[in-house]
């Protein structure tokens, strides 16, 4: 697996209704996402299925990693990773359930403790935030970006940033050290699918190439 840096994209039931999701993630894969979540809190899980398995298949064609918010049994049906939060169950337990190659990604909120909790039990990457003003999930704990450059001290795992991410904002976040940066709103809320790709692709060339 290639190092996870770039931009991370999170599908929004509510943004992607009607139609966008497949065309809209397309579009930000075409502009450089390098990993992709499906976070729908629905449970429907036949509409869950289907569009879980659609973009495996786009992220594939384009070369991304894919993986499922909350649902670990979902995650082990497609054979694809996981994000998990602080309220979503054991780490540990879905790291043996997925397997070792699996990318597995934890909530860490602000604090370096969950970080090394998480990163003792096998998490892939950590995720801090958020840390501007979220559209999506306003009450999400505050972090600021200084965190992010302690946790690059103590961890050698990709570290992620989310909440509030904007293009304005993101290069704040990147020079403090995050590797991934995860992005819902900024993205997603476009008007069309080209702009989503013009954002992706904005997003994108914030990283340095290594
Ligand atoms: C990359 C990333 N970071 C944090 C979250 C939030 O996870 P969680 O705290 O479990 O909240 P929900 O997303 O499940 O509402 C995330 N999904 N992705
Ligand atoms: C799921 C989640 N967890 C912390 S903030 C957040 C939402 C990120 O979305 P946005 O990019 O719209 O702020
Ligand atoms: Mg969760």
């Amino acid at each position: 697996m290639k190092k996870l840096r770039g931009l991370y994209a999170i599908t929004d039931s509510q943004l992607l209704a009607d139609g966008k999701l497949l065309p809209y993630v397309e579009a930000a894969l075409k502009g450089g996402t390098r990993l992709l979540q499906y976070r729908d809190k629905s449970d429907d899980s036949a509409r869950r299925l289907r569009e879980a398995e659609a973009l495996r298949e786009l992220c594939s064609q384009y070369g991304a990693e894919f993986i499922i918010n909350d649902d670990a049994e979902l995650a082990a049906r497609l054979g694809v990773g996981l994000h998990l939060g602080q309220g979503d169950g054991s780490l540990a337990a879905a790291r043996a359930l997925l397997g070792r190659q699996a990318i597995i990604g934890a909530t860490c909120h602000a604090e370096l403790e969950l970080a090394a909790t998480a990163s003792r039990e096998g998490a892939s990457y950590l995720a801090f935030g958020r840390f501007f003003n979220s559209n999506t999930k306003p009450g999400a704990p505050a972090a600021t970006p200084d965190l992010l450059a302690h946790a690059r001290a103590h961890f050698n795992v990709p570290l992620v940033a989310i909440g509030g991410i904007t293009l304005d904002n993101a290069g704040s976040l990147i020079t403090a050290g995050a590797d991934l940066l995860a992005v819902i709103h900024a993205l997603f809320s476009a008007p069309s699918a080209a702009e989503v790709e013009r954002r992706a692709r904005a997003f994108s060339v914030l990283f340095p190439s290594s």
